[in-house]
């Protein structure tokens, strides 16, 4: 068995991000720039008020002073005449400052009659004046640092972009298998459950930014597992869940390899997760997840969305983690890599009682996993651990 950072560097040797494409920028968020991208435009494009008030040549400005209201400057509607001495310009938040003006008495510090204006007794010292090009200036720039946020959108429309080049978005074929399952919302039959932990991995795929395709649950048959591959086909990336381990009709190893599965490894030193295989299959990577909810849904986190990001187009890395204390004392861990399901509360995490990775509640109730090292030794309430946050 290979430790989970072994199996993670295989996992990101077998892929690498997708081809580009140029879509709206109303569609690109969560998406990754394929390329650097430049400021087409200057913002702010000219000098411009910050405060609604009266333009004036800024070294005229004193307690008392006066002066002549020869025009308005408005956001959209600047001022086309000239402002000579003594005069000023009604000006409003966004407006053009008239060519003259290098700075905006906000109308508090102001007493206006007709078209003459005072200044009051105490002036604030701001100019209240947007330089050209203080955001950023044609030419520049922007690299960000993931996926597109919301801000990142608004930045790159500002630079004058409607639309952007960002790697395709990954198609992922999910394949669950096994003959008790049956689709959520089915009743199941004698012996049957309800297939989940598809459907909440397709959920985690597609929030991450990837495109989860369902395949109709396979059978735990040669021909049936066959048929699932074979819809799988054109797919980014091929996940299937159970079927993994060593019982008669674990079957998803033996069909992938009859298909030609390039196997990169199988079975990991993790709890829960040990049945992990990947693989090439198809040209498409492969990745074979353990059937019980937990192990399918946990492993989702520590290799399916890891290479995920890499055929979005992000580095690859190991899903993050942070460091917290421990709420709750731990006992020796055993030889795998242990992903205990865990609460934080106050900052600390609280390992839940119990880890049976047939637990689906006892996931749902927690929002973090405790990473215990293989043959970590007993912990105590206060000891630190790493933890991803769910
Ligand atoms: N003799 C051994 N038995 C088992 C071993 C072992 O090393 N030796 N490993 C155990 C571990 S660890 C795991 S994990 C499981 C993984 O088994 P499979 O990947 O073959 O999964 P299945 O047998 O198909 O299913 C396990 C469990 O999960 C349920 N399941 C499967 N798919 C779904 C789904 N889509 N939604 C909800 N639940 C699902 C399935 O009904 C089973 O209850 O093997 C151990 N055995
Ligand atoms: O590794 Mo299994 O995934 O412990 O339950």
């Amino acid at each position: 068995m290979i430790s989970v950072a072994e199996a993670l560097d295989h996992v990101f040797s077998l892929v690498a991000p997708l081809p580009s494409e140029t879509v709206a920028l109303r569609d690109a968020l969560g998406r990754v720039l394929a390329a650097t991208l430049n400021a087409r435009l200057t913002q702010p494009p000219f000098p411009s008020a910050a405060m609604d008030g009266f333009a004036i040549a800024g070294d005229t400005a004193a307690p008392g002073a006066t002066y002549r209201v020869v025009g308005e400057s408005a956001a959209g509607h600047g001022f086309g005449g000239t402002v000579g001495a003594g005069d000023c310009v009604r000006i409003f938040t966004g407006a053009p400052l008239p060519d003259g003006t290098d700075r905006v008495i906000i109308q508090e510090d102001v007493a206006r009659d007709g078209d003459r204006i005072t200044l009051g007794d105490r002036l604030d010292t701001g100019h209240h004046v947007r330089a050209a090009g203080q955001d950023f200036r044609q030419g520049d720039a922007f690299q960000p640092r993931g996926a597109l946020r919301p801000v990142d959108l608004a930045l790159i429309a500002a630079m004058g972009h409607g639309q952007v080049t960002v790697t395709r978005r990954p198609e992922v074929a999910i394949i669950a298998t096994g003959d008790e399952l049956v689709a959520p919302g089915e009743t199941p039959g004698p012996d049957q459950i309800v297939a989940s932990n598809n459907l909440g991995l397709a959920a985690m795929i597609d929030r991450a930014g990837g495109r989860a395709r369902l395949l109709p649950i396979a059978r735990d048959t040669t021909a049936s597992l066959d048929t699932a591959f074979e819809l799988a086909r054109g797919a980014d990336m091929v996940v299937t869940i159970g079927g993994a381990s060593v019982g008669d009709h674990d079957l998803v190893a033996q069909v992938a390899e009859g298909r030609g599965l390039e196997r990169s490894f199988y079975k990991v030193a993790m709890r829960p997760g040990k049945p992990l295989m990947a693989g090439r299959l198809d040209g498409a990577p492969m990745l074979g997840l353990p059937g019980n909810p937990v192990s399918a849904l946990v492993c989702g986190q520590v290799f399916v969305l890891p290479a995920l990001r890499v055929l979005m187009g992000l580095p690859a890395a190991p899903a993050p983690r942070q460091t917290v204390p421990l709420g709750t004392d731990l006992p020796a861990n055993g030889p795998r890599e242990h992903y205990m399901r865990a609460s934080l509360q106050d900052g600390r995490a609280h390992v839940a009682d119990r880890q049976d990775s047939a637990l689906l509640s006892v996931l749902a109730g927690a929002d973090a996993l405790v990473i215990r090292p293989p043959d970590d030794p007993p912990r105590g309430a206060g000891d630190t651990v790493e933890i991803i946050a769910l």
